[in-house]
Order: structure tokens, then C-alpha cells, then sequence
């Protein structure tokens, strides 16, 4: 049997960094970033820019992937207050391109959205087919992202996850370890709920699922859905804070550490151009029982994130702090 061909687009990003190790073993993979590449058999120049419709229209014809994995994404949740076309081009626009190109040649599509679909009311956590009523641009745009998969008719897999860290590109973790070396005190929201989700783990599952789904051959029909993937536990942007300077100041205590106290302060304290959502959790039942994969407690991929990036924290410490 030949295997199979997957189409990773959005392979620089953090989950997409982490699909290129994780996605390996399962098939020949054709991973594009930004910048496109070319086709590995005929040298065929291939479009890896969401912005560029017609070209990614090209593109997955020409790879013929028995399944695309996007991670790509417009994530910058503030800045897309002001660019909403945008948002909408990259979340919404070219995901339906990906959706219809997936349909015509049988392709399965693997595509990631968020908890910020939700408005996040009460503290029950999400299922997968509670309403959804986005607070945000970025939100509405992942959202109409989520129904161009489904109007299509393509095979999918829509996997909704929050609050990502990954050793590649920004997220919340790295900013709260770079103030912790600078300010004495911070003050982070305790009023919204989530839980911090490694790009490894999202990885890991997406590779156990896609394998799972293209060995099924027919009965795989049956896997194509909507599933809550999340590390389990719930804190706030808050308890996460203190979690990972807590964590961070035992790896590397001399990595000029600065702040004294981490604040609890309500989300009207910290005003921000994009609303966020109160209650994140998500329930992974669906996920965990469909696929029998165990989503681990937050805490453990946050202390290996932590240990990780320890060794750089040590040799990196900001200047001015007496280190
Ligand atoms: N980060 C998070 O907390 C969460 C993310 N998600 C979802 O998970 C998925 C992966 O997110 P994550 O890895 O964290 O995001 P990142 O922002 O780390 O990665 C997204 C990648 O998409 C790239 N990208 C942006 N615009 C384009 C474009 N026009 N063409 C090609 N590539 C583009 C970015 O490139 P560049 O860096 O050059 O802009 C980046 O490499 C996304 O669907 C996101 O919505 C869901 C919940 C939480
Ligand atoms: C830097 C900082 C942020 N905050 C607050 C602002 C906000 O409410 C919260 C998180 O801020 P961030 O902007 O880092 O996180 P944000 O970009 O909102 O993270 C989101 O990204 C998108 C892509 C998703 O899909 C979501 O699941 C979620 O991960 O922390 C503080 O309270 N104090 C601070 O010092
Ligand atoms: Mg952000």
C-alpha cells in the first residue's frame, strides 16, 4: 500500500510546527508555509498563501492528498478588531476554498477553530453542538470558517481548541515569563476561564485521529464532525500566570526575576479592543470517547513547555535587572 499524501498548510505556525514532526509518520507529507513550495513529483510550483484563493484553489489538485491539515490562521485576536476583512479572507474565505477543493478530490480536511465561537456563559464546559455566539471578530471569522467546512460536504474533522503555547512563534506564556523579568508586579484576568493547550498535544491527537480515520477506509464517514480538543482542568489567564512563574522560577532561578506579586484583577481592569470569553472550558468527551485518546491536566504540558524554554530564560535574562 502507498501512503498517503498530507497536505499541511500553515506549517511555521505553533501547532503547525508541531504537525510537521507528528504528521510524519502517517504518509508523504507536503508542508507549505507562507511562502508555497513545489510539488515533490513534478516540481509543480504550489501556493501556501491563504490570501491567494485562486492559487490555493490550484494547489490542492495538484498535491491530490488523501488529507489537508490547515493551521493556518489570522490568531492575532486584538488586531483583528481592525482588520476584518482579513480575518474573514483567511479564517472564512480561503478555509472554504480548502473545504470545496477537499470535496472534489475526496480529500479529508483537518481544520482547527477555537473556544472564542462561544459567548461563555454560565461555567458548564462547551459541547460541541452548544450554540455558538462569537464575541469577537476573530471569533465570527473562525466561526464562518467552521460552517464553509461543513457547507461543503467535505470529510472533516473541525477540532476546536484555546489558549495554545508552543516553542514556536508568541502566546500568553512567553509574554508573562518576559514580564515577570521586568515588572515588579502583574495583573492578569481571573474572570476567564480556559485551559493552556500545548501545539504537541494538539498535534499528537490530530496525528492519532487522522490515522485512525484514514485506516477506516469506508466506516470512516462515521468520524466526520465536530470534536473539543483541550488539555483538561480549567484555570484563568490569572491561575495560568502564577502556574507558569511559579514553574519558571524553579527551572531557572537566575534568570533575573523581577516580579513580586501576579494580581488578580476582573476582565473591566484590563481593557482590551476585542471581548473575550468568560466561561472557555471546553468538554472533550467527544473527542476522547470517539477516538479512545486521554487529553492529560493542563499543568503537565505547561511544566514540559516551562523546561523547555528554561535553558534560553538563563542565558537571556533582561538587562536591568541586576543579572
Ligand atoms: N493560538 C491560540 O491560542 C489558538 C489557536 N487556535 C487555532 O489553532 C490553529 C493554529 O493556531 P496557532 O498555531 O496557535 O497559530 P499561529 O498564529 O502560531 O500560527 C498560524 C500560522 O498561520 C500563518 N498565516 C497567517 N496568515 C497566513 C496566510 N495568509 N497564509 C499562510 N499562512 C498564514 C502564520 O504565519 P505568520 O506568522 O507569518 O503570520 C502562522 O505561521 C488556528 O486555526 C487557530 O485559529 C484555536 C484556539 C487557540
Ligand atoms: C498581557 C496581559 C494579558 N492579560 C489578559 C488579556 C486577555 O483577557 C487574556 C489573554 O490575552 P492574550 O491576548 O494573550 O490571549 P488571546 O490572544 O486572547 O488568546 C486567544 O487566542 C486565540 C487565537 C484563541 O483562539 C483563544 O483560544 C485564546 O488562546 O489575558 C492580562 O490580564 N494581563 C496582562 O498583562
Ligand atoms: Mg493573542
Amino acid at each position: 500500500m502507498s501512503a498517503p499524501r498530507i497536505l499541511l498548510l500553515g506549517k511555521d505556525g505553533q501547532v503547525g510546527w508541531e504537525l510537521q514532526r507528528a504528521l510524519a509518520p502517517l504518509g508523504e507529507l507536503v508542508a507549505l508555509g507562507r511562502a508555497g513550495g513545489t510539488e515533490p513529483a513534478t516540481g509543480a510550483p504550489l501556493v501556501g498563501d491563504l490570501a491567494d484563493l485562486e492559487g490555493l484553489a490550484a494547489t490542492v489538485p495538484a498535491v491530490r492528498p488523501a488529507a489537508i491539515v490547515n493551521a493556518a490562521a489570522y490568531t492575532t485576536v486584538d488586531q483583528a478588531e481592525r482588520e476584518p476583512e482579513l480575518a474573514q479572507r483567511i479564517n472564512a474565505d480561503a478555509v472554504a476554498v480548502l473545504a470545496q477543493a477537499a470535496a472534489r478530490c475526496g480529500a479529508w480536511l483537518v481544520h482547527y477553530s477555537t473556544d472564542y465561537v462561544f459567548d461563555g456563559r454560565g461555567e458548564r464546559p462547551w459541547r460541541e453542538d452548544d450554540p455558538t455566539a462569537p464575541l469577537s471578530v476573530y471569533g465570527h471569522s473562525k466561526l464562518a470558517g467552521e460552517e464553509a467546512v461543513r457547507a461543503s460536504g467535505c470529510r472533516h474533522l473541525i477540532l476546536r481548541t484555546q489558549w495554545v503555547y508552543g516553542v514556536r512563534g508568541g502566546n500568553f506564556a512567553r509574554t508573562m515569563l518576559r514580564l515577570a523579568r521586568e515588572r515588579d508586579v502583574l495583573r492578569v484576568v481571573d474572570d476567564q476561564w480556559g485551559a493552556p493547550t500545548g501545539a504537541d498535544l494538539i498535534a499528537d491527537v490530530t496525528a492519532h485521529a487522522l490515522h485512525r480515520v484514514l485506516s477506516a477506509g469506508g466506516a470512516a464517514d462515521t468520524f466526520s464532525g465536530t470534536y473539543h480538543l483541550a488539555a483538561a482542568g480549567a484555570t484563568t489567564w490569572c491561575g495560568y500566570a502564577r502556574y507558569l512563574v511559579e514553574q519558571a522560577r524553579q527551572a531557572a532561578p537566575d534568570a533575573g526575576w523581577r516580579v513580586q506579586a501576579i494580581e488578580p484583577i476582573p476582565t473591566a481592569a484590563y481593557p482590551t479592543p476585542a471581548r473575550r470569553p468568560s466561561n472557555g472550558r471546553l468538554d472533550t468527551t467527544r473527542l476522547q470517547t470517539t477516538f479512545g485518546l486521554h487529553l492529560p491536566p493542563w499543568q503537565h504540558g505547561v511544566a514540559r513547555w516551562v523546561a523547555s524554554v528554561a535553558p534560553t530564560l538563563r542565558c537571556c535574562a533582561p538587562t536591568g535587572t541586576g543579572h
